[in-house]
């Protein structure tokens, strides 16, 4: 597996451009089942999750071309809508072929993906919703079994109890081809599934309200293949946004909305740090120390969950303390005790923690078991004195593109080691 080795002490100078949206490419290249014919895929990032799902839908008989930026799948009536445990473990999000294998299909058999270093992460909304529209569901050895008696799922009125996200995406892509109308309400507003209402309007659906927590869909009886260009990513448009700021330096982020990540800006600038909109992107300077900021994750348009992990680390370069809540995942600290070994101070207490900065970081072998965290610490070696070694890349490989090739061309010191322990 990969390390990366980090020397910190130079401050990130230049312009990134920001690669297309993982959380928005996943229901797309997945969406692709819902209608036969050549789809084509624009700015999709080069990432690990990105082959998983093309894997993925190569399994069920697709056809999938991955070149990044462009991916096209070519679909045809899948050999078996079914999505094995070996895909599923190796990517969570493998669970949005669900929605469009049952309202094409009228059955699925996908591995129930399980908890994950994060959370437990059930999937019982999805569920209910798709018993809602007349799907009948059975759990056995480890699988969700769906399948429709009718043949074909039909509109319902869903309430869901939390506006999950690929809940959401997995009932509009069910909701799309079912008969008669589905009103599903609080609904998750993320803009991702926006980008997926509006890939599946481009296919020749009737979605309406996404953006906003009620999302109204009248069945078509089928649909068509589309051309579309993937929005930026606005996590990684975020940690790089971060970066920036603590280690002191300029950087302009290109192609990023800035609506989609308005609450970062917010907190970045009650921080201190200047977060100017420019043609064409989102300038950030950085001078720490910051002022401390307190933080509580929300479902969007309030603070990401997927940017947590950074922002403590920017707290740890701020003058007094800070409080960072987590709401969405029950077990997300895990950069914590990593960056405690480097010599942050922050204690853990219930779903809260209290930063105590300012620190002065020192680079350390660390090792983070999720995404974020692990980016958490990537950013903590950019400041910290001397080496920190990343151990397991593996988890930042799924969801950021050539990490240490952007870096790098912004100043960093940094080296991807490969096949390290
Ligand atoms: C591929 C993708 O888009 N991943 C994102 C998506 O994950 P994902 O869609 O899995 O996250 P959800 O919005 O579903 O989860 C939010 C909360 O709801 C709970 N829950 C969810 C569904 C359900 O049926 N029952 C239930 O209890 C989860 O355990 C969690 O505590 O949204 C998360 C929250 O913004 C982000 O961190 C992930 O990056
Ligand atoms: C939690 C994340 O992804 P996933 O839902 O794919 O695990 C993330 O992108 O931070």
């Amino acid at each position: 597996m990969d390390n990366i080795k980090v020397r910190g002490g130079t401050p990130l100078r230049g312009t990134l451009r920001v690669s297309g949206a993982k959380n928005a490419a996943l229901p797309i290249l997945c969406s692709a089942l819902l209608a036969d014919g050549e789809h084509v895929f624009r700015n999709v990032p080069d990432l690990r999750d990105i082959v998983t799902t093309a894997k993925l839908l190569e399994h069920m008989g697709l056809e999938v071309d991955v070149n990044p930026p462009v991916v096209t799948v070519r679909a045809k009536p899948v050999l078996e809508p079914d999505a094995p445990y070996e895909l599923v473990k190796q990517m969570r999000a493998s669970v949005l072929v669900l929605g469009p294998l049952v309202a094409r299909y009228g059955r699925a058999r996908v591995s129930l993906p399980g908890g994950c270093a994060i959370g437990a992460r059930p999937i019982d909304q999805h569920l209910k919703g798709l018993e809602a529209m007349g799907a009948e569901i059975d759990l056995s050895h480890g699988y969700v079994n769906v399948t429709v008696p009718s043949g074909r799922l039909k509109g319902a009125e869903i309430h869901l109890d939390i506006p999950t996200v690929t809940g959401t995406e997995n009932l509009m892509c069910a909701a799309v081809l079912a008969k008669g109308r589905t009103r599903l309400a609080n609904a998750a507003r993320e803009p991702e599934v926006e980008e997926l209402a509006c890939v599946l309007n481009k296919m020749g659906a009737s979605v309406e309200g996404a953006g906003t927590d009620v999302i109204t869909i009248e069945g078509k009886d089928e649909l068509h293949p589309v051309d579309h260009a993937i929005i930026a990513d606005r996590i990684e448009a975020g940690t790089y946004m971060v970066g920036a700021a603590v280690t002191g330096g300029n950087v302009l982020l290109e192609g990023i909305t800035f609506d989609h990540i308005e609450a970062l800006c917010a907190k970045m600038r009650s921080a201190g740090i200047v977060v100017e909109r420019e043609a064409g992107g989102i300038r950030v300077v950085g001078r720490p120390p910051f002022k401390p900021v307190d933080v509580t994750t929300e479902p969007h348009p309030g603070f990401p969950t997927d940017m947590q992990a950074q922002f403590m680390l920017l707290m740890c370069m701020a003058n007094g303390s800070s409080v960072i809540t987590e709401t969405i995942f029950e077990n997300r600290f895990m950069h914590v005790p990593e960056l405690v070994r480097m010599g942050a101070r922050i204690d853990i207490r219930g779903r809260s923690a209290f930063v105590h900065g300012p620190s002065k970081l020192q680079g350390a072998r660390v090792m983070a078991t999720d995404l974020r965290a692990s980016a958490s610490l990537v950013l903590a070696g950019l400041v910290a004195d001397g080496e920190t070694e990343v151990l397991r890349v593996y988890h930042i490989d799924r969801g950021y593109e050539r990490i240490e090739e952007k870096l790098r061309a912004l100043g960093a010191d940094i080296e991807r080691v490969k096949g390290s322990a």
